[in-house]
């Protein structure tokens, strides 16, 4: 392919990548062309997944196509370049919000339905439920996860280390899971001999047949299960744990992960508050649900709720829920200047980055008064909650993790196709009657697999195609060979579903040469207890996990090795030939708009960011023979490099080197880079005029970069911000501005 037909796509999504993208998008641009390359914008933001969704409900000027979808479509073909920035998996409260914003700017989306009664409130409901939640990495991850700390990074993390609590052997910190009636408990799983087509089907004890899901198509080889929570046993959990830690005077704190795990975890969360405010819930129970309160929202939407009631009503139901604090345990708070506790909103607990956090803290949290506490952390499900005790189980032994000497774990994820757990929400079920859920042969009427399940009970089928798992074995051999590291399959052969994988692992790992590599498959926590022996002895363990450890792990490891997990590069080989570059391992961090808001210091990295590009452009410079992109990416990395070196990364706090100050640096270091290298003499000679007047410029424009901090900014929004005035916020150095404008072609 000609050089100058190349694209990158790059995506616009949300909050601070958002607002990192305005600036850094010129900058890119003016490299990328001097190798020929595009580089194109898709807007995947929710606000804009909405407006393609309900396009029917606006006037022509405002429709826009369902960009989301389309890029989809790309990741199946063979060319396909993409860098995915984080962005919202958007919980009902961030959707309610997002729609209101775009309806108060004239952009006539419907409603909500948060009760839908008639057919057309339904058939709404369902569209937006295709927004909620993880809605845009399981349509665009359609090949499995490579993350890891590049060289650079983790060497910068060892010479810089970050802050990390001390851990002692005394504390009582902990986790909390189910010993019976969850998920693990009494999972099915098989290995399909062939393709079939199956439904899914509820026998209800009366014998009736409620068809819960008529037509899913399985390939051969694919493995699939069935497994149900017990909605008994979780109630009894938790009050069990709720009383425990009053008892024993511990913060209680629950940890789920309601944005992927979206239809079973907002249901897992609101047991809990319900449990938690049990008084106050026998009391008033009839009149929430008359106001429509859901607390699997979180405590948030209840408060929002009562809004509509007398002043004298909300107060006796503000009373009887601060009553229940009297014979409860104190809770973990989210924010406790805000008074925000653990149950404010589902999206504020996120698992993979909330556990580490608390690690990281030396197994505390904060408490309503501020200060650290020791915690209990309830984690219903034990499948993975395991693997935290045993971490913590480790700290308290040897201590804490010390960011200059530990080893690296990276990790090899099977992701792709919407696998395991993480691609189950259209096969997940509150189940409404007792009776069994069946998963039947729609051509030959046979049962595959069958649990009694009750009323409440949350019932799920999961799957993972077998082409997924043999790309996913692949890839943890190409990065063992290519690292030389050790890689532990973390598979417990007591769960039926990783047993069926251990078997094909087994085989699979037969094709390829595995000769002086070492390849182990443990169980979870003797594989945490093995590769922490490692780390804690400066020994680098590739972790090859499923898809839920995946996403674990890739917070967990970072966040102790690099204090974020923003630094990782997170490399997503798609299975029809093209790649997706990830940028970072984390989330969007909404705080950081917030300080940008209120104090125009944008505190995000880009770091993922400009790793991701650098292996972008290379993948670009070896699949389309583009020697110039190949040097931008060496360059790049040189650069960023020696913004890791000179530790140019934005600091948190306002009136320093911000985002926008990062970025500048990493351009003269790419420019000055540019100009040195020697294989290419065209781009030398493009790049030297710009090298040489950042350099002489880079006073004047830190100085511009940073006098502008210190004041509120607007950016006209929140979901659907003004893109102008994002831009002029973004990029206020004038002479930096002109400098990049000279440069381009
Ligand atoms: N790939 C994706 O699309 C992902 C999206 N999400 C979404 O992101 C949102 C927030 O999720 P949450 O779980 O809180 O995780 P985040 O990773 O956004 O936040 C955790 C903390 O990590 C730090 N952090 C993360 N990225 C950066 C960065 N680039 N630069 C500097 N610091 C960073 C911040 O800490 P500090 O206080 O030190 O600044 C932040 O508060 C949610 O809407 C979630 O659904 C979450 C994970 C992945
Ligand atoms: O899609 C999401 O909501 C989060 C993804 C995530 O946390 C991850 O892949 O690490
Ligand atoms: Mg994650």
């Amino acid at each position: 392919m000609a050089a100058d037909h190349s694209k990158i796509i790059y995506t616009l999504t949300d909050e601070a990548p958002y607002l990192a993208t305005h600036s850094f998008l010129p900058i890119v641009r003016t490299f990328t062309q001097a190798a020929g390359i595009e580089v194109v914008e898709s807007d995947i933001s929710v606000a804009h997944r909405i407006l393609g969704e309900f396009s029917d409900f606006l006037s022509p000027e405002q429709k826009v196509s369902n960009t989301l979808a389309e890029l989809g479509k790309k990741t199946l073909e063979a060319d396909a370049n993409i860098i995915k920035l984080p962005n919202i998996s958007a919980s009902q409260n961030q959707l309610l919000a997002a729609i209101k914003e775009l309806r108060g700017k004239g952009f006539m989306v419907p409603e909500f339905p948060e009760n839908p009664q008639t057919e057309d409130e339904k058939k709404l409901r369902q569209r937006y439920a295709k927004i909620i939640g993880s809605a845009v990495n399981p349509v665009l991850r359609e090949g499995n996860s490579d993350r890891r700390a590049p060289r650079a990074v983790k060497e910068f993390a060892r010479k810089h280390p970050h802050t990390m609590a001390e851990w002692s052997p005394a504390s009582r910190t902990h986790v909390s899971h189910m010993t019976h009636g969850d998920f693990y408990h009494g999972e099915k799983s098989m290995t399909l001999d062939q393709a079939r087509d199956v439904k899914m089907e509820l026998i209800t004890t009366s014998g009736k047949s409620i068809v819960l899901k008529p037509k899913t198509s399985l390939l051969a080889g694919e493995i699939i299960d069935s497994m149900f929570m017990s909605k008994k046993a979780l109630l009894a959990f938790y009050e069990q744990q709720i009383e425990d830690a009053r008892k024993t005077g511990m913060l209680f704190s629950l940890h789920v992960k309601a944005t992927m795990m979206k239809v079973s975890h907002p249901i897992v969360f609101g047991h809990c508050v319900r449990m938690f405010y049990k008084e106050a819930f026998e009391k008033h129970g009839k009149l929430f649900d008359e106001i429509g309160v859901n607390v699997n929202n979180g405590m948030a939407n209840l408060y929002d709720k009562i809004q509509s009631l007398p002043e004298s009503k909300q107060e006796e139901i503000k009373r009887d829920l601060h009553a229940c604090h009297e014979h409860r345990p104190e809770l973990a708070m989210v924010d406790s200047a805000k008074g925000i506790t653990n149950f404010h909103s589902p999206n504020d607990i996120i698992v993979d980055a909330s556990m580490p956090a608390m690690i990281r803290q030396g197994g505390k949290m904060y408490g309503a008064d501020g200060r650290l506490k020791e915690v209990k952390a309830v984690m219903p499900e034990s499948t993975f909650a395991r693997i935290y005790q045993e971490i913590i189980n480790f700290c308290k032994w040897h201590g804490a993790f010390d960011p200059r000497t530990m080893g690296t774990v990276p990790n090899v994820g099977l992701m792709a196709q919407q696998a395991e757990e993480y691609g189950s929400h259209d096969k997940t079920f509150e189940v409404q009657e007792d009776g069994v859920a069946n998963i039947t042969d729609l051509a030959t009427g046979e049962v595959l697999l069958s649990q009694n399940v009750e009323k409440g009970d949350i019932w799920r089928m999961c799957q993972v195609k077998d082409a997924a798992i043999r790309d996913w074995v692949k890839l943890a051999v190409t990065r063992a060979r290519n690292s030389g590291m050790p890689a532990v399959f973390w598979l417990d052969p007591y769960r039926p579903h990783e047993n069926e994988l251990i078997k094909k692992v087994k085989t699979y790992l037969k094709d390829h040469d595995t000769s002086g590599l070492d390849i182990q498959i443990m169980s979870q926590v003797r594989a945490m207890r093995f590769t922490l022996e490692r780390v804690a002895r400066g020994l680098d363990t590739i972790s090859v996990t499923g898809n839920i450890l995946r996403d674990y792990l890739t917070d967990l490891f970072p966040i102790m090795e690099l204090g974020t997990s923003a630094k990782m590069l997170s490399i997503v080989p798609l299975m029809a030939g093209g790649g997706m570059y990830e940028t970072g391992a984390g989330g969007s961090a909404p705080k950081h708009v917030q300080q940008l808001v209120e104090e125009n210091h944008l505190r995000w990295d880009s770091l993922g960011e400009y790793l991701a590009l650098a292996v972008s452009l290379e993948d670009e410079g070896i699949k389309t023979g583009n020697e110039k992109a190949k040097i931008l990416a060496k360059t790049l990395d040189a650069a960023t490099g020696k913004l890791l070196e000179n530790n140019k990364s934005p600091s948190p706090k306002t009136g320093q080197l911000d985002n926008r100050g990062s970025q500048f640096y990493l351009s003269m270091y790419w420019a000055q880079a540019l100009a040195a290298q020697t294989e290419d003499a065209e781009l030398a000679a493009r790049f030297a005029p710009l090298a040489k007047k950042l350099g002489e410029n880079e006073q004047k424009i830190v100085d511009e970069l940073n006098a502008v901090q210190g004041k509120p900014v607007d950016i006209g929004g929140y979901y659907f911000p003004d893109r102008s005035k994002v831009e002029a916020v973004m990029r206020p150095s004038a002479t930096f501005n002109a400098a990049l404008e000279a440069a381009q072609g």
